[in-house]
């Protein structure tokens, strides 16, 4: 699905990600974890070519991104959703169009996504929120939003950026069960997060593979986690 071959990223001259190699696989769930200011947003940056590394190779379902055309990166990034670490909503539009505004801009018939629309929304348990602005919700019900936002498009990769920052454990719970939810369906899952009981509660469900950004590098957690 995503694969990282020797991968390194600097900002400014200043080494951040050095020679790192990863290999997600379909259906299989991975954390991201690592002291604040490790890179991780920068890695998930990567991983759905927001940002292009400064060294090494990089495949997005198969396709060598350096061998595609703007189109074609365009195409590969709509099968990655992405859940981003400050939820990115327009303030000034129903919650319900911002959750479809990745159908507008990949040209798809909303009308004919009604349906789809309204699955989601009771899938998050967003429905009686449909109408209501960004700013009018709570932390737990904008992250849920935004994960409905990450999978409209049916991608066959989510990337979750903290997607449990702000909120209670109780709603942490429930955004992770969506996320398992989402593999049990077949999707591969990567999610950044500082919270270990969090990856502790899923490993308790799913066979998740932990990665860590320790000193610039990208090491397998061990089992003690
Ligand atoms: N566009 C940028 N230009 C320059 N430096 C940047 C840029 N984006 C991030 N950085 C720096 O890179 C480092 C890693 O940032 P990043 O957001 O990837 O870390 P993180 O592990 O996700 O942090 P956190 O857990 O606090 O969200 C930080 O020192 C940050 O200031």
């Amino acid at each position: 699905m995503i694969e990282l071959e020797n991968v390194s990223h600097s900002y400014g001259g200043s080494d951040l990600l050095c020679d790192m190699s990863l290999r997600l696989a379909p259906a299989s769930f991975h954390f991201l974890t690592g002291p604040s200011g490790a890179g991780k947003t920068t890695f998930l940056k990567i991983c759905y070519a927001e940002l292009q590394p400064s060294q090494g190779r990089m495949r997005l379902f198969g396709a060598d991104l350096a061998g595609l055309d703007r189109d074609g990166v365009a195409r590969m990034r709509r099968r990655i959703g992405v859940v981003h670490q400050d939820c990115r909503f327009l303030d000034h539009l129903p919650l319900s169009e911002n959750i479809t505004l990745p159908l507008m801009a990949a040209g798809r018939d909303i009308a004919a996504e009604e349906r789809n629309l309204s699955e989601l929304m009771t899938w998050v348990g967003l429905k009686a929120q449909a109408g209501a602005l960004p700013p009018q919700l709570s932390g737990g019900e904008r992250q849920r939003a935004a994960l409905a936002r990450a999978v409209i498009l049916s991608p066959d990769v989510i990337l979750a950026d903290e997607p449990t920052g702000n909120v209670d454990w109780e709603m942490s719970l429930r955004i992770l069960q969506l996320l398992i939810e989402l593999n049990r369906m077949g999707k591969t899952i990567l999610i950044a997060t500082h919270d270990l009981n969090l990856i502790r509660a899923a490993k308790t469900q799913v066979a998740a593979r932990v990665l860590r950004i320790k000193d610039r590098q990208l090491h397998l957690a061990g089992a003690d986690l």
